[in-house]
């Protein structure tokens, strides 16, 4: 039997529903892979938990029960000391700062998948230093997810490049809760606040929901597309329409930024108004190749158009290739969400395993 060891951090939405379906799954995993999942160490941003054996149904409870304050290096050590095989630290945060510990995971005998988008959106400069690190040690970076949740986009246009298919466009709504939110406040009468809110409480939104509403998500999504195509792009060169008023912005607090949201609720209701009645609001990504330009913006739809009839949290990828000529090639369903997005981590994590020792 193969085993993998499992270091989680974060156990908000995607982690914990990442924990429930490991546990699901394990069974069938043992008996029809041969691959066994132990899961040795949980944390958040301030406590972990370190449990020899499997994982209990109970880790929620043991976690805030028998969780403390630790700092990586414990958990460093205590990897070190159990002496684990194959091990792997998934990033279910959405943390800048974490991505600093990657290059000590690495050196330390990691694997990383991650959720969090962030070690792929830094400076060209750290993107390639990070692969040299993977290199040198022989480790595999796994994040499907980063891109589309569950949705197999990156794997799609690597294997595009891979083969010399030229990609020369990626279009569409590339954010699964900005998706929620235009395709709800178009079909309903309910305020923008309102509408984002109820983003935040099913999972789709970020932690912070002006990550998402200031283009900063869907910005990070095409560079990480760009770059997986050979594009040399740095954040800052993307043009990005911020729907985060100045007075809401990173300067104030996420707690001001709640409090004050429906001072949002003018300036959606105002273009919402000036829609024709076939006409929809739809946030959409564009990746051009061709000229190199990656733009995010509010646009126009006809409600029948296949961006304007979208439901749900639904994302939708329109790939244009040389060989697939003016038919673009479409990937379409949910684009954000606890379930699907920890499904895609649980899926890179088989697929890492794949190339791991018994
Ligand atoms: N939700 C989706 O649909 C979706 C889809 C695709 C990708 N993603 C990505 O998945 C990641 C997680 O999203 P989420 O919705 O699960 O967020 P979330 O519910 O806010 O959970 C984030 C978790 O990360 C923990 N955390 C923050 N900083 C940390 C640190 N330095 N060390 C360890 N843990 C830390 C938080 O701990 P505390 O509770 O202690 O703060 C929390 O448990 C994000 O990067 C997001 O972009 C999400
Ligand atoms: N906040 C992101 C989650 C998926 O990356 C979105 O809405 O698309």
């Amino acid at each position: 039997m193969k085993k993998i060891n499992l270091v989680l951090f974060g156990t908000g939405n995607v982690g914990s529903k990442l924990v429930h379906q490991v546990l699901q799954a394990r069974k069938i995993l043992q008996e029809k892979e041969g691959l066994e999942i132990n899961i040795p160490v949980i944390a958040n941003s301030t406590i972990a938990f370190f449990q020899k054996e499997n994982q209990q149904p109970s880790w929620e409870t043991d976690l805030e029960k028998f969780g403390f304050p630790y700092k990586l290096n414990d958990i460093l050590e205590y990897v070190r000391q159990q002496n684990y095989e194959n091990l792997i630290a998934v990033d279910a945060t959405a943390s800048e700062e974490f991505v600093d510990h990657y290059f000590s995971l690495i050196e330390s005998g990691f694997h990383i998948v991650a959720a969090n988008k962030v070690a792929n959106t830094r400076s060209s400069q750290f993107y390639l230093e990070l692969r040299k690190k993977l290199r040198e040690h022989h480790k595999f970076f796994f994040y499907e997810t980063n891109v589309g949740a569950g949705l197999p986009i990156v794997e799609t246009l690597r294997s595009f490049h891979r083969s010399n298919e030229r990609v020369t466009k990626v279009r569409g709504v590339f954010s699964g809760s900005l998706s929620y939110i235009f395709n709800t406040y178009c079909a309903e009468e309910k305020a923008f606040s309102e509408v984002l809110s109820e983003a935040g409480v099913k999972g789709f939104t970020e932690p912070d929901p002006r990550v998402d509403l200031s283009g900063k998500d869907v910005a990070r999504k095409l560079l990480i597309l760009g770059r997986e195509l050979g594009l040399e792009k740095e954040f800052e060169e993307i043009t990005i329409q911020d729907l985060v008023p100045p007075h809401l912005n990173g300067q104030s607090t996420l707690k001001n930024f709640h409090e004050k949201k429906k001072d949002l609720d003018p300036i959606f209701l105002k273009l919402k108004k000036e829609l024709k009645q076939d006409e929809v609001i739809r946030h959409v990504g564009e990746l051009d190749l061709q000229t190199g330009i990656l733009d995010v913006k509010l646009v126009t739809e006809k409600r029948t158009s296949a961006l304007g009839s979208l439901q749900n949290a639904d994302s939708s990828f329109e790939i244009f290739t040389e060989s697939y000529g003016e038919q673009p090639l479409v990937i379409k369903g949910a684009g954000a969400g606890a379930a699907v997005t920890a499904r895609g981590v649980l899926t890179d994590l088989i697929k890492l395993a794949e190339k791991l020792p018994s």
